[in-house]
């Protein structure tokens, strides 16, 4: 396969030549950290990225702050082949990109134009169309999600993006995740002169607490619950008529994240009772899905990774690492995807003031666009290989089959159902 190494080197040479514009587009992007839906300005710097690289943008893709670039090869006999890439670009409240959206943004982008010049040089042997997705809102919200409910992804082969971590990985069992705000109401009274009269609403988010904590210990190793307590009370002495919780629910598959919901609404609603408050369950964001495994895709990115330098741990380690949650899960039971993770030249862990540093770092530059590269040249892979194309659709078939869906809930349309950054315990061999 002359051709189709020919086309790698193209890659990779096509995303050195760009790598300036890129480092800036992601630092420009990391400059302006934005929260999740109201990222105008990192989506404004990609739509006019990509309308300079003459791609057809649509920007405002069914969400304010999503767009889609779309570039396809020239037509052929055979129905083209659509490759997706995803770019995240929102930010943390107060500690900006301490995930390294700006630099899943950046490692889309590289992909995108090295696939695109490398399917220039040659005549591929079919019609590709690469479409980028401007994916908002993945620490909160599910713009993906959105996105699905809108057919974005209804005609695509396979979906690509990678997320930044302490090592590379070709896949990490990210979970389903519920997120659900608990109010809980009680009565005012002083709370020294006439404390009978009153119902305190912190009890009930204190019993709340405890109540979660002690489930803790019939909890699986693989479920998570945390949570904060966002309104606690306004003075000392007045007893607290309102408290206000937000609790993250974690489980790595639909069946156990609606068994943990259930176990869950039992604490919070039994610390209504017990202090006579009134409470109130809610969820403002979408469900996120587990994201399901593609062995045969995630084999060929960690082949093609290791050509352009990483180091992978065994599946085994991969797959009893823990990760946190993300929207891609519901892209997964779409669509076939790979959701690797990379290393970017530093040892901090995501969600800290250390990783936002190490986002915007020159060192995290290297470890990027060598992601970019192995993400491109295992699309290349998909694109000249028509019989792994059939094995990433017998896994991702297989995948959806293993998942023990619970009663009531439709992954295909019902987004309405259940499913976090904390440490990735894979870690880089040379750290
Ligand atoms: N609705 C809350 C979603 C939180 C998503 C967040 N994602 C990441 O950290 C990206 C890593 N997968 C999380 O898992 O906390």
């Amino acid at each position: 396969m002359a051709l189709l190494k020919q086309c790698k080197q193209q890659v990779c040479d096509v995303i050195e030549q760009e790598s300036e514009k890129l480092h800036a587009l992601s630092q420009d992007i990391w400059k302006t950290p934005e929260l999740a839906y109201k990222e105008h300005t990192a989506h404004q710097l990609l739509t006019s990225f990509f309308s300079s690289q003459a791609w057809e943008v649509q920007a405002h893709y069914h969400l304010d702050t999503a767009f889609r670039a779309q570039w396809s090869s020239e037509a052929t006999d055979c129905p083209p082949l659509h490759v997706g890439f995803l770019c995240e670009y929102d930010a943390m409240p107060e500690i900006g990109h301490a995930c390294g959206h700006n630099l899943i943004a950046e490692v889309g982008a590289a992909a995108a134009l090295g696939l695109r010049g490398a399917l220039e040089s040659v005549q591929p042997p079919r019609q590709v169309q690469i479409t980028v997705l401007g994916t908002p809102a993945e620490e909160d919200g599910g713009g993906k999600i959105d996105l699905i409910k809108a057919g974005a992804f209804e005609d695509m082969d396979v979906v690509l993006m990678a997320h930044p971590a302490q090592g590379d990985a070709g896949y990490i069992p990210d979970e389903a995740i519920h997120d659900v705000t608990v109010k809980y109401y009680g009565k005012a009274s002083h709370a020294s002169a006439y404390p009978w009269e009153g119902i305190n609403a912190l009890d009930a988010a204190i019993l709340a607490y405890n109540n979660i904590s002690v489930l803790r210990q019939q909890m699986k190793p693989t479920w998570r619950v945390h949570g904060i307590i966002k309104n606690g009370g306004v003075k000392p002495n007045i007893i607290p008529d309102y408290t206000e919780l937000e609790f993250y629910l974690r489980a790595p598959s639909l069946k156990d994240l609606a068994d943990l919901r259930e176990k869950s609404y039992a604490c919070f609603n039994s610390a209504a009772t017990a202090t006579g408050c009134k409470v109130e369950l809610s969820s403002s964001t979408h469900d996120f899905y587990d994201v399901l495994p593609n062995k045969t895709l995630a084999k060929t990115y960690k082949e093609n990774g290791k050509q352009v330098g990483m180091w992978f741990a065994s599946e085994e380690t991969e797959l009893n690492a823990m990760a946190g949650s993300t929207d891609f899960g519901n892209v997964t039971y779409e669509v076939p995807g790979l959701h690797p993770y990379f290393y970017i030249g530093s040892n901090a862990f995501n969600h800290t003031a250390e990783y936002t540093e190490a986002a915007g770092s020159e060192k995290a530059q290297y470890y990027t666009l060598r992601t970019a590269k192995s993400l491109a040249m295992t699309a290349l892979d998909v694109i000249f290989n028509p019989d792994l194309l059939e094995s990433i659709r017998q896994d991702w078939k297989m995948a959806k089959e293993m998942e023990d869906i619970p009663s009531g809930i439709d992954t295909a349309r019902d987004l309405n159902c259940r499913a976090g950054c904390s440490s990735f315990h894979i870690k880089n061999k040379t750290e």
